[in-house]
């Protein structure tokens, strides 16, 4: 595509196509959007983060991430839709420009391009990080276990070989420790939305630990909000609540650790579907599960905004 108003949303992309995705967003909207490159995977490739700012210097921002499982595509998809909605939308939709007139964005797409990649080339159902587990035959960290937040507890798996492998230490992966520095550098992040498919779920902290957050009645509220938006679209039901009492356990979580730093909107969403498809989700569902899940965005960055 030439330009990202012919650019497919509605079709899954490899990892050039979204790296040229983002160049061609960039310049044009040099006024609105950059690329940072935050650091690189384990394999060399850049982690590149948009960040869509009308101004100031270090204004109060929003986090959303997309991919940090590789195989989990309709994120990646429909982070790619949700970076030309803000383009778009800044401007002539009030909502969205009075929360760009005060706040920035950042949106890291392909967070786990490694693994990205590897879905594309080797197996598509794979779901961590890429690196060598030295002396076992299998790869890979699972990066929604990696992080100081419970880390080790139950909830991850010490095994190597395990898809929820917690890695040997804390932030040991790069694609993890890059968003740890990032965002203890920056300082001013009030909401952080790590976006995960499948299951339909909205949920809040902690995975480690049945004990509620002191923000709870507060994010359960907000949660209540968003999902009562996203159904509003196509009627789409979404489960909500902590993320051990709505899915299970999981230790060393990223928004454990984001609510953990003070970041009170710590959010990750399970996109659809509920197992029909799982990760192998038509294409034609791109833009619908995209479409509604930026209500439920928009209602948790408006409350950030008014709070
Ligand atoms: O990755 C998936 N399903 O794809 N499920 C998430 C569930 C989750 C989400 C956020 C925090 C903790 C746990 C997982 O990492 O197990
Ligand atoms: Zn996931």
């Amino acid at each position: 595509p030439r330009n990202t108003d012919s650019f497919d949303y509605a079709n899954y992309h490899t990892l050039s196509e979204i790296y040229s995705f983002q160049d061609m967003l960039v310049a044009e909207n040099p006024n609105l959007v950059s690329k940072i490159v935050i650091g690189q995977s384990y394999e060399g490739r850049p982690l590149n983060l948009l960040k869509f700012s009308t101004g100031g210097s270090s204004r109060p921002a929003i986090w959303i991430d997309t991919g940090i499982h590789s195989r989990e595509w309709v994120t990646q998809a429909s982070g790619l839709w949700f970076a030309k909605k803000i383009v778009t939308d800044y401007g002539n939709d009030s909502a969205l420009t009075t929360i760009l007139n005060n706040m920035d964005i950042f949106l890291e797409i392909a967070t786990n391009p490694d693994g990205y990649y590897f879905t594309h080339t080797s197996d598509r159902m794979w779901r961590k990080t890429r690196k060598p587990n030295p002396g076992y035959s299998c790869y890979g960290v699972d990066p929604n276990r990696n992080w100081d937040a419970g880390f080790g507890l139950p909830g991850a798996s010490s095994y190597p070989c395990s898809e929820t492998y917690h890695g040997p230490s804390a932030f040991s992966e790069s694609e993890v420790k890059s968003i740890v520095d990032f965002v203890k550098s920056h300082g001013n992040i009030k909401a952080f939305i790590s976006i995960h498919s499948y299951s339909q779920m909205l949920m809040y902290p902690y995975g480690y630990t049945t004990t509620p957050v002191k923000d709870q009645a507060e994010l359960h509220a907000l949660a209540e909000k968003a999902i009562t938006d996203l159904a509003s679209l196509y009627g789409t039901r979404y489960r909500y609540g902590s993320i051990i009492n709505v899915i299970y356990q999981a230790s060393g979580s990223t928004v454990d650790w984001t609510y953990e730093q003070g970041i009170k909107y710590s959010y990750t969403f399970e996109l659809r579907d509920t197992g029909t498809y799982g990760f192998l989700l038509p294409a034609k569902q791109i833009i619908p599960t995209a479409e509604e899940t930026w209500l439920a965005l928009m209602a948790l960055m408006d409350h950030t905004y008014k709070n």
